[in-house]
């Protein structure tokens, strides 16, 4: 029996001999999310046509998902934009922070961050100037270094790679302090465990909803901007649909008066529909009661997977406290175990060196699911099973 309060696999189209370890990746499809696409494919573009901009109220959709987003995120209504992809939406929240510090030209990352963010920086100071600068220290000594130079700290409050999870209160108080703007990458956040965005008070954040908000592959990401500040935002990719007035056609940009602002062009109406309906799913879901079950998920699967495979090294903290909802493992031959895990149905992924990932997403994951987990990883590494050449074949996406 599912031994949480939140477990609701029926809910989702997942095949029945997978378990489904990479939810932190790319979530799995909701049993709705078919039937709606082909709603909006059939009856509200096949039979209204451009009408279902007003008759099917798609303009309002960008807007309505980003209210379901912010409930997950501890952000106010209105204050979560959607569109476009997490990299877009990363450099948009870095122009408008650095613009909101003229006098300051230190970005401040670190080493730990996934790549597309940090590219992302370097693209916008490629774009507006080489006196800006990137830093990147390492995420135990960020924290230490944020100093009156600092305009942005830009930060994913949990690690792709081995789940450490930054303090997104400390770290914010700590860029405030120093006058800095605060920007957190919470695409490993989002749907995983409770945030607290209006508590921390951090001025941008984003996110994508492919992962742990099953919005699938190259659902729409989002962006939220602080209440008070929206007004003084001057959004980079200043697109019309992004205009106060988009429909009046004027040959000058004047920004919405709200976070609606952030939006560029035109919103992927089927997308933002499954998402929508993926969303639904969250209905009476407490985030208090998601973290609790993907704690205990996690800190049984790292039991068992340790007790039963002493050559596999925790990569990921030990303490429940300092992680988000995943659990790495270093192994040297990590890729080619990896292949033979999903080979049998257990479905993790892999990121070089050496890191294989395991996400806990208590949606459609209970107690059983990880000791036959477990038992699967057990009999690759006991009978080196991994040593077969077909896994050492590399694939382009891993
Ligand atoms: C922290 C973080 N930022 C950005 C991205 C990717 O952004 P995009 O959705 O633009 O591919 C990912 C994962 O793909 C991520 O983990
Ligand atoms: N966005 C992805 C994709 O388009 C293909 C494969 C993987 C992804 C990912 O989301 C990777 C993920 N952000 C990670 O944490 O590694």
């Amino acid at each position: 029996m599912p031994g949480n309060s939140v477990y609701r696999k029926h809910l989702f189209d997942i095949p029945e001999d997978v378990i489904y370890l990479d939810g932190n990746s790319l979530g799995p499809l909701p049993r709705d999310a078919a039937q709606r696409a082909t709603e909006v494919i059939a009856s509200e573009w096949g039979r209204e046509l451009i009408k279902a901009w007003n008759t099917a109220d798609w303009i309002s959709l960008p807007k309505n998902v980003g209210d379901r987003i912010a409930r997950l995120i501890g952000a106010p209504e209105g204050s979560v934009a959607t569109g476009d992809t997490l990299s877009i939406k990363v450099y948009q929240a870095l122009a408008a922070a650095l613009k909101m510090r003229p006098d300051r030209r230190v970005i401040l990352s670190d080493n730990g961050n996934f790549p597309t963010d940090l590219y992302m920086a370097e693209g916008l100071i490629d774009t507006i100037g080489k006196d800006y600068e990137l830093r990147t220290p390492s995420p135990e000594d960020v924290a230490d270094v944020i100093t009156e130079e600092v305009a942005v700290v830009m930060l994913t409050e949990v690690d792709y790679r081995t789940g450490r999870k930054h303090d997104m209160a400390d770290i914010t108080r700590r860029a405030h302090a120093a006058r800095a703007v605060m920007i957190w990458d919470l695409a490993h956040s989002a749907g995983a465990m409770p945030v607290d965005l209006a508590g921390c008070n951090a001025e941008f954040a984003t996110g994508c909803t492919y992962k742990y908000l099953n919005g699938g592959p190259g659902a729409p990401a989002f962006i939220y901007v602080r209440p008070d500040i929206i007004e003084q935002i001057e959004p980079a990719l200043a697109g019309w649909m992004g205009h106060a007035a988009p429909f009046a056609m004027e040959l000058n940009y004047r920004p919405m008066m709200s976070t609606e602002r952030m939006r560029v062009g035109t919103p992927p109406i089927i997308q933002l529909s499954v998402l929508q309906q993926a969303l639904r799913i969250w209905d009476g879901v407490d985030l208090q009661d998601i973290r609790a079950a993907s704690i205990a998920l996690s800190e049984r699967f790292i039991s068992e997977v340790e007790a039963r495979c002493p050559e596999l090294k925790l990569a990921s903290p030990r303490n429940a406290d300092e992680r988000g909802s995943q659990v790495s493992f270093a192994f040297e031959n990590g890729y080619a175990a990896m292949q033979a895990f999903i080979d049998r149905g257990v479905i993790g992924d892999f990121r070089a060196p050496d890191i294989m990932r395991f996400g806990f997403t208590p949606l459609y994951l209970d107690e059983g699911d990880i000791v036959r987990g477990a038992e699967v990883i057990e009999d690759v590494l006991k009978n080196e099973l991994w040593r077969d050449p077909k896994y050492l074949v590399k694939s382009r996406v891993t």
